[in-house]
């Protein structure tokens, strides 16, 4: 077994010019840019990176502790080959009790406005698939750059009996608009990295990482000149529609949540998808 120290020791090997950080969690993974102070963070939950509590909990803590270490922007991205992430973890919503979906809920809650509303710049560095969960991570970043274009995105929670809350909705119309996010919600679609780049929700489709994280620091140089409170302050205006909602209307959020989720038939269905996937 992997010490903390030599992770730390061989992460310092392989990448000179970057400054371990400690998340805190094996789930995600940290590493700071000495030069530029922009931070890496990478999850890393086996198999697909479902968004259960602990790595919900993992992501909420890292993005706190970047803010506070006056990290200077962050990417969100996997270290999973192939997977951004999977989604919430499904078998966190079947069978769960209240209590242990109320937590679920709230910490999903927690983390994506702590991730909404950040300073920060942020990147997604989108490696993999990133369907329902995975795509309000990235969408929920200020830029979008998908590596490859084998990989699907996309809120498809109705093809598995369930609908994207109003604040993942919301959060995709401030991208790709009303129209184009009712027509893609209703049926559930999953776009190609084609499709996503013409509609726009994703900003660049490129080939490689290193190429993704060359687009990443066009992006964050777009800011060398802007002064942080100003820039702070603008994204909090153009994000503040979507945050309120949540922030004022948590508990009923939790409550919709938690009857939906328990009815027969929706669990009846959580069942069948997961019973689907395990097969394949
Ligand atoms: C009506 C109530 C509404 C109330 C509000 C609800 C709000 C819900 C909001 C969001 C919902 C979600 O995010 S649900 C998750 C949706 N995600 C998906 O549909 C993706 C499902 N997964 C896949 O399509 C594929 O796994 C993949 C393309 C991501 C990767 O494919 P790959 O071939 O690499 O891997 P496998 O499919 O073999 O999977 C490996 C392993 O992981 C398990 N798995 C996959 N996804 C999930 C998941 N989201 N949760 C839990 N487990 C998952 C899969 O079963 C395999 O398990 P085993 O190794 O045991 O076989």
């Amino acid at each position: 077994m992997t010490t903390v120290l030599q992770h730390v020791v061989r992460r310092s090997i392989l990448r000179p010019f970057a400054k371990s950080f400690s998340s805190g969690s094996p789930l995600v993974d940290v590493q700071v840019n000495d030069k530029t102070g922009v931070a890496i963070v990478k999850m890393g939950r086996a198999p697909v990176n479902g968004l259960n509590t602990e790595l919900l909990g993992a992501l909420n803590d890292t993005f706190d502790s970047l803010e506070k270490n006056k990290a200077t922007g962050m990417i969100l991205s996997s270290s999973i080959p192939n997977i951004y992430s999977a989604g919430l973890d499904i078998s966190e919503m079947y069978n769960g009790t209240p209590e242990n979906l109320t937590k679920f809920w709230n910490t999903l809650q927690s983390m994506w406005i702590n991730l909404y509303s950040t300073p920060l710049p942020t990147v997604a560095l989108i490696n993999g698939n990133a369907p329902a969960g995975g795509c309000l991570l990235a969408m929920s970043c200020e830029y979008r750059v998908m590596v490859g274009s084998k990989f699907v995105i996309g809120l498809n929670e109705t093809q598995l009996g369930l609908f994207a809350p109003k604040w993942f909705q919301d959060t995709m119309v401030s991208i790709i608009g009303p129209r184009q996010t009712e027509l893609a919600l209703t049926s559930g679609k999953l776009f190609s990295a084609q499709e996503a780049l013409k509609i726009g929700l994703i900003d660049e489709l490129v080939a490689s990482e290193e190429e993704a994280l060359a687009s990443s620091d066009k992006f964050f140089g777009l800011f060398k000149r802007i002064p942080g409170y100003a820039r702070g302050q603008t994204k909090n205006f153009v994000r503040a529609e979507v945050l309120d909602w949540l922030l004022k209307n948590r508990e009923h959020d939790t409550k919709v949540f938690l009857n939906s989720i328990q009815l027969p038939h929706v669990q009846k269905g959580l069942g069948l998808y997961l019973q689907s996937l395990k097969k394949k």
